[in-house]
């Protein structure tokens, strides 16, 4: 019996191509359920089935105990939510609505474990796909305990695994294939070492891990689109008035997408994302979409987030439009980014003009603050080697790249308030920051060290703790991180 939203959603549907995947077997099971992966995955598996290409339905759960409260409002939409695409098509503007209808099961695996099990027993389960962000596709040690969930993403495929592996008595051809989407290198790899080292670890027969290493497959992938969630709460009233129903699980996105997975072509055949004319690549080698992606489109991300949030700038649309930031951050991009990329300059140059017609997509509002989450572990992986690359070299690090890193630990100039941090603009506007508590504890107290500004700068800069590798070698960088900080607060003063 369908709810009274899910009806209203299916009548106000502009194209009116509803097909409920709701009795169709589960082939793909979805660890996540945030903002990108229903505004890109499923946006694509909906595409599929509205064509008539994949017969099949997806079954999500939320990958940590607090995401709880989605998962409850999803399945209290029948699983349904609204998507809209809107930028420049071909050059053409758009704005396209569609209701997103492939989930037939939605569930919390905390509270629903035995359900979440028998996921695996099903025959026509082939594909699961992930979003559970650089922090959720890490292995952390853990007891198995029997009939309660484990609380990592690996720890609960490996026990997934385990009961295909003991319904169907290890048979080749009920492995499963994980296309895993964190922004990660080496994603499948990664995930691949997390569920063995968890077999291994709780001691799981031999003949189940040859099972997993032989008839499994963990493809690394490389996803690219703009997700933004849910709009500012005005434009989502005016939309609601005029679709007459309410979704507050609406989410928005640009048209750009792209997917590449390191697989052969024929995959196609399982999971028709390129039949259905989505700009998928299954590809030999993930390697050059991964790293000019990363190092170009997160990386300047990464570079203006802080930069922009000192100087009061909310949106990346208005970052890229200010005079002296927009410029900085193209500057940065084509004099020191591109270079120490290993791929030709023009075609990198190329990529990049791309991506600042993304970021100035009049109809995006992606914010900063969004970006600003785990802002250090996301300049591991997609600032620091890029200046890497200059420190091997033992050049000086880039002037820059410089001023962006400098920017990031100025924006980590942290105090404990209440339960959680809080930084201030050079404005004086305090702000909250967003990362994992004890390493914001770290940065504090290295902050408050009883020593000079610069041998505070040279003690963060060696810590590997915080940054995976010691940085206060790096040629010129202290100095110049220093410089910079001592700048910025003689303006304050
Ligand atoms: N939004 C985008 O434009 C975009 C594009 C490409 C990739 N991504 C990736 O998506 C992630 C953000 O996802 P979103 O935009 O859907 O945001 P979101 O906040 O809507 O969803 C985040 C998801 O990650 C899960 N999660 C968060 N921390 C976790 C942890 N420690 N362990 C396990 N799971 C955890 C949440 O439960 C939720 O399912 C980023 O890490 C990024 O790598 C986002
Ligand atoms: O999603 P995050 O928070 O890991 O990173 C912020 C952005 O850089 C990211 O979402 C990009 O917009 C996205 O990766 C584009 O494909």
């Amino acid at each position: 019996m369908a709810s009274l939203l899910t009806e209203t959603l299916l009548a106000a549907a502009e194209d009116g191509r509803f097909t409920s995947a709701g009795s169709d077997p589960v082939r793909v099971l979805q660890v996540g359920e945030g903002n990108f992966l229903r505004g890109f995955v499923d946006w694509m598996l909906d595409g599929c089935r509205n064509q008539g290409l994949f017969p099949g339905s997806v079954a999500v759960v939320q990958p940590r105990r607090s995401g709880k409260r989605k998962i409850e409002k999803l399945a209290a939409q029948d699983g349904l939510f609204t998507l809209v695409i809107r930028g420049l098509e071909g050059g053409e503007r758009i704005e396209r609505r569609s209701v997103v209808s492939v989930f037939s099961n939605v569930l919390d695996p905390y509270e629903e474990w035995a359900s979440f099990l028998a996921l695996a027993d099903g025959a026509e389960l082939r594909f699961v796909v992930s979003n559970t962000t650089e922090a959720g596709l890490a292995y952390r040690s853990e007891p198995m305990v029997p009939g309660e969930a484990p609380e990592s993403f690996p720890a609960k495929m490996t026990l997934l695994l385990l009961r295909r592996y003991e319904t169907f008595a290890g048979a080749p051809d009920k492995g499963l294939i994980f296309l895993p989407c964190e922004l990660l290198e080496r994603n499948g790899d990664r995930l691949r070492e997390g569920v063995l080292r968890h077999a291994e670890e709780w001691g799981l027969p031999e003949a189940f891990q040859a099972w997993v290493r032989e008839h499994n497959r963990f493809l690394s992938t490389l996803v690219d689109r703009i997700v933004t969630g849910y709009p500012d709460a005005e434009e989502a009233e005016r939309w609601f008035e005029r679709w007459g129903y309410r979704d507050e699980l609406l989410t928005t996105g640009e048209p750009y997408h792209l997917w590449a997975i390191e697989a052969e072509p024929e995959l196609d055949e399982e999971l028709p994302l390129r039949q259905a004319g989505f700009n998928v690549h299954w590809t030999p080698d993930l390697k050059p979409f991964q790293q000019r992606k990363v190092r170009i489109l997160n990386g300047a991300h990464t570079l203006m987030t802080p930069l922009g949030l000192l100087h009061g700038v909310e949106h990346v649309r208005e970052l890229m439009e200010h005079p002296e930031l927009g410029s900085f951050v193209r500057n940065t991009v084509e004099a020191e980014i591109i270079p120490s990329l290993p791929e030709p300059a023009e075609a990198m140059k190329a990529y990049a003009a791309e991506v600042y017609e993304r970021y100035l997509n009049p109809h995006l509002r992606h914010r900063l603050s969004d970006i600003a989450m785990n802002s250090i572990s996301k300049a591991k992986a997609r600032l620091l080697p890029s200046m890497a690359y200059y420190a091997e070299k033992g050049e000086p690090v880039p002037a820059g790249l410089a001023l962006g890193f400098a920017a990031l630990l100025r924006y980590y100039r942290v105090e404990r308030i209440g339960d959680g941090y809080e930084g201030r603009s050079f404005a004086g506007e305090p702000y909250r920051v967003a990362d994992d508590a004890e390493l914001l504890g770290r940065i504090e107290q290295a902050w408050s060290a009883d020593c000079g500004e610069r041998e505070k700068v040279r003690r963060l800069l060696a810590d590997e703790t915080v940054w995976g590798i010691d940085l206060s070698a790096w040629k010129g960088l202290a100095e110049a991180v220093a410089d910079h900080l001592a700048g910025w607060e003689r303006k304050e003063a």
